[in-house]
């Protein structure tokens, strides 16, 4: 289980600009369970990632682990625990290097070796029966290039690399946002398939109120730093879930003047 306990994050103290985004702030997601993020623009849904991962240093407060505090973990540590798949589908990727020789660097994950034994004679097998299960017909191209494949299949591939080596959370940064709809729905599916098959506890920012509801099980809904919604995905609508968003943001702007 992944809990966030007191978590407290300000930008630009002591500034015009004073911004107390996080202000004791709570959450816990259960095992195997993917939730959804959302919010609007600004609400402090990718700085809640950015604080889970580590790239970015909360000012008090713990981040756990199935117990294991990892609050003063930096990043490359916490990777170890948790994967994550970035909106830009070049950050999850080493884009001049081969399918292949992504897969091997996401095998050697947290590992010390050397470029020259990257590869693994005995791990290709194991790469192409990975490749497969997306059904891009990748397992057939492991010596392309990453930079030559469509944003889908790049994005398809920083999934399976992202949870290659069984994270205790997934974290999906708006993973499907750059791609085109039709495009969207296919990763999404292929996201869904890998999270089931590989139990993973999964983490997603989305702005998509259809993605929220289809493809997790629980939604929570961010404001400056906190959560005014948190709900079962089974017990709203799509259509619910977009008027609370709607009234919300009326509420703050109105707030605001
Ligand atoms: N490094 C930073 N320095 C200063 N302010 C920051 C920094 N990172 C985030 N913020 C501020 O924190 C708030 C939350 O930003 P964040 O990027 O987490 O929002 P978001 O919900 O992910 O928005 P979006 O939907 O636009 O991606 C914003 O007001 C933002 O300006």
């Amino acid at each position: 289980m992944l809990k966030i306990k007191n978590l407290y994050k300000s930008f630009n103290i002591g500034t015009d600009f004073e911004n107390n985004l996080f202000r004791d702030f709570n959450i816990a997601f259960e095992d195997n369970t993917a939730t959804t993020i959302i919010g609007s623009n600004g609400c402090g849904k990718s700085t809640l990632m950015n604080l889970i991962a580590g790239s970015l240093e909360a000012d008090a407060g713990i981040i756990e682990i199935d117990g294991e505090d990892i609050s003063k973990y930096k990043e490359e540590k916490r990777s170890k625990y948790i994967g994550r798949v970035h909106q830009n589908p070049s950050m999850g990727v080493s884009p001049s290097l081969t399918i292949l020789e992504n897969m091997a660097l996401a095998d050697k994950k947290n590992e010390k070796f050397t470029l020259r034994k990257l590869i693994k004679k005995d791990r290709i097998e194991y790469y192409k029966e990975q490749l497969k299960t997306l059904d891009l017909g990748l397992e057939n191209k492991l010596d392309s290039r990453v930079d030559l494949l469509s944003g889908g299949q790049r994005q398809s591939l920083s999934l399976l690399m992202a949870s290659m080596k069984h994270p205790k959370i997934l974290l999906l940064d708006e993973h499907t946002a750059a791609l085109d709809p039709k495009t969207s729905r296919v990763v999404m599916n292929k996201t869904i398939d890998l999270i089931k098959n590989k139990k993973l506890t999964t983490v997603m920012i989305t702005h998509d109120m259809r993605d929220a509801v289809e493809y997790s099980d629980r939604v929570i809904m961010l404001e400056r730093g906190k959560i005014v919604l948190d709900k079962k995905s089974s017990e709203i609508t799509e259509q619910e879930l977009y008027k609370i968003y709607q009234d919300k943001i009326i509420e703050m702007e109105t707030r605001t003047e």
